[in-house]
């Protein structure tokens, strides 16, 4: 006979954008956000997510919507896990201490909702280049980029499974 599990602790860590600025407000600072697709995830993301949680007390992440990903090009067969998969994924991370999703082609909303103090990409996003980086620096925030450790990337990990 099997039994029902209790529910997954992490799932109280997912909310949705109507959720967020409310959210936000609920947790210890100073906030961190970060965005991304994020869909297979890989030892560059949890090292990266982790040296984000660092620049705060809180990670928040933003994950792209499925329309969202599509949209952005990636292509035509992603994201391979949907957002719902995605979200819970991170949320199972010890440094991420909330999670939700953006429909738009930029987190530029949520960032305005979430109202954090870091925001915080990976190295391929420079400062310059970052949405939102000029709205939280116009709160007194600051905008960082981190370099990547370690050179992995979904789509090279599509690719060696394809090439299976
Ligand atoms: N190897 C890596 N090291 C550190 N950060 C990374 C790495 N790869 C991606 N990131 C960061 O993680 C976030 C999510 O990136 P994304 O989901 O595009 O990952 P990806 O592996 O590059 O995906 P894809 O290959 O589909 O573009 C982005 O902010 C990006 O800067
Ligand atoms: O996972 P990606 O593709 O690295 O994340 C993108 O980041 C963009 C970034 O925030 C621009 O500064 C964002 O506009 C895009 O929607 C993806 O989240």
């Amino acid at each position: 006979m099997t039994t029902a599990g209790k529910p997954a602790r992490f799932e109280k860590k997912v909310c949705h954008p109507s959720e967020l600025a409310e959210r936000a407000k609920q947790l210890k600072g100073p906030v961190v956000f970060t965005n991304g697709v994020f869909d297979l995830l890989h030892r560059g993301h949890v090292t990266y997510l982790d040296q984000a949680a660092q620049e705060g007390q809180s990670l928040i992440v933003a994950v792209n919507s499925d329309e969202s990903v599509k949209r952005l090009g990636k292509g035509p067969d992603r994201p391979i896990n949907t957002q719902v998969d995605r979200m819970h994924v991170l949320a199972a991370l010890e440094c991420v201490a909330l999670v939700t999703y953006f429909e738009e082609d930029t987190p530029l909303n949520a960032i305005l909702a979430a109202k954090p103090d870091v925001l915080v990409k990976g190295g391929d996003w420079p400062v310059e280049k970052m949405v939102g980086a000029k709205e939280v620096q116009s709160w007194g925030g600051t905008a960082l980029s981190i370099a990547f450790e370690h050179e992995r990337s979904t789509t090279a990990t599509l690719q060696k499974i394809r090439n299976l």
